[in-house]
């Protein structure tokens, strides 16, 4: 849906391109996170797409349709944009901030009304209580959450998010990005996702996009890059424990689907209850807490489903 081929931008009076020869696929209604270290041309990026930046060289389309041929207004009221330093206007209650496009969209004032509290309750807030504050009366935290409800608010099918949540504490990130994952199972937004946290990339995005040196190495999802990263450059910047990063990522039972065996013994000493949330990594920290090399697998009432060994962890790991 959004393409970028052969993106080059050099900033006035620069030698270096920022963006080199960029090429990017961006699917439609999936989270990319665009990954990569502090100046590697990830903002610049995100900027050329909403044109706040024109290219030096290269298309980039939007549908098929070259992003140079959209009226500019138009296209940055269709793109939401969330950045760290959210910039809220701090004369305007908590619901004007977030109310700010659908207005200029002229939606009609009910649509708006109720856009707007749905906004606030799918990021936590109370809609007659923090929506009537001033952004000044906020947390930190609390200022993120209304930052990417204004960049959701007008509908928008594309939204590019820059760092949004890199000035907050850990705690409110991780429930900032489980915020962002439910509004984004029920919006399904085109999300481009600026970070250089790889927990947070792989946590987030359905493709993660490494950058570096102003071009993209690899676009792919998560557990591909983690598990065939297509360069040593790729291999090194995801670290050396990408490999227990993809076990914490695959579920249990997606490997049991493939590889279902029967139980060739009942000593339930070695078992882990199956839930949707269990991964490789429980599996085999259990192993290794047991010291055994095969694990029975139980359901929520204790009954044996399959049993999985090291091997089978290492192989599923390892498949094409
Ligand atoms: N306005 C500008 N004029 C000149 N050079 C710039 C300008 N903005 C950015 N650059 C340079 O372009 C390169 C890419 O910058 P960009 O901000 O896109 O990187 P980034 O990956 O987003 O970095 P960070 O993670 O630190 O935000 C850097 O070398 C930067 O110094």
């Amino acid at each position: 849906m959004i393409f970028l081929e052969s993106v080059t931008k050099l900033y006035p009076g620069e030698k270096i391109p920022a963006i080199d020869n960029l090429n990017l696929h961006v699917e439609a209604g999936k989270l990319t996170v665009f990954l990569g270290k502090s100046g590697c041309g990830k903002s610049t990026t995100l900027r050329l797409i909403n044109r706040m930046l024109d290219s030096t060289s290269g298309t980039i389309t939007i549908n098929g349709k070259n992003i140079k041929d959209f009226d500019e207004d138009s296209l940055r009221r269709d793109i939401g944009y969330v950045i760290q330093d959210i910039g809220l206007l701090p004369n305007k209650t908590v619901e004007e901030n977030i109310a700010i496009v659908p207005k200029l969209k002229k939606w009609d004032k009910e649509m708006i009304t109720q856009r707007v509290r749905d906004l606030i309750l799918m990021i936590g807030l109370d809609p007659d209580i923090e929506g009537k504050k001033y952004p000044r009366h906020l947390s930190g935290g609390q200022m993120q959450r209304v930052g990417v409800a204004r960049g959701l608010a007008g509908n928008p099918p594309i939204v590019l998010m820059d760092e949004p949540f890199g000035a907050v504490d850990p705690i409110a990130r991780t429930k900032l990005q489980d915020d962002l994952l439910k509004i984004q199972n029920a919006e399904k937004k085109t999300i481009c996702f600026v970070t250089h946290d790889i927990d947070e990339a792989i946590k987030l995005g359905d493709k993660i996009a490494i950058f570096n040196e102003g071009k993209v190495v690899q676009c792919d999802e998560p557990i591909k890059i983690l598990m065939r990263p297509k360069n040593d450059f790729v291999k090194e910047f995801m670290g050396e424990t990408r490999v227990l990063d993809a076990l914490k990522i695959i579920k249990l039972k997606d490997l049991i689907e493939d590889n279902h065996k029967k139980i060739t013994d009942e000593n339930l000493d070695r078992k882990i209850e199956l839930n949707d949330n269990s991964t490789l990594y429980s599996a085999l920290a259990n192993l290794i807490e047991k010291n055994k090399s095969i694990i029975t697998i139980v359901d929520n009432e204790n009954k044996p489903i399959t049993e999985v060994s090291f091997d089978d962890i290492s192989k599923y790991l390892y498949k094409e």
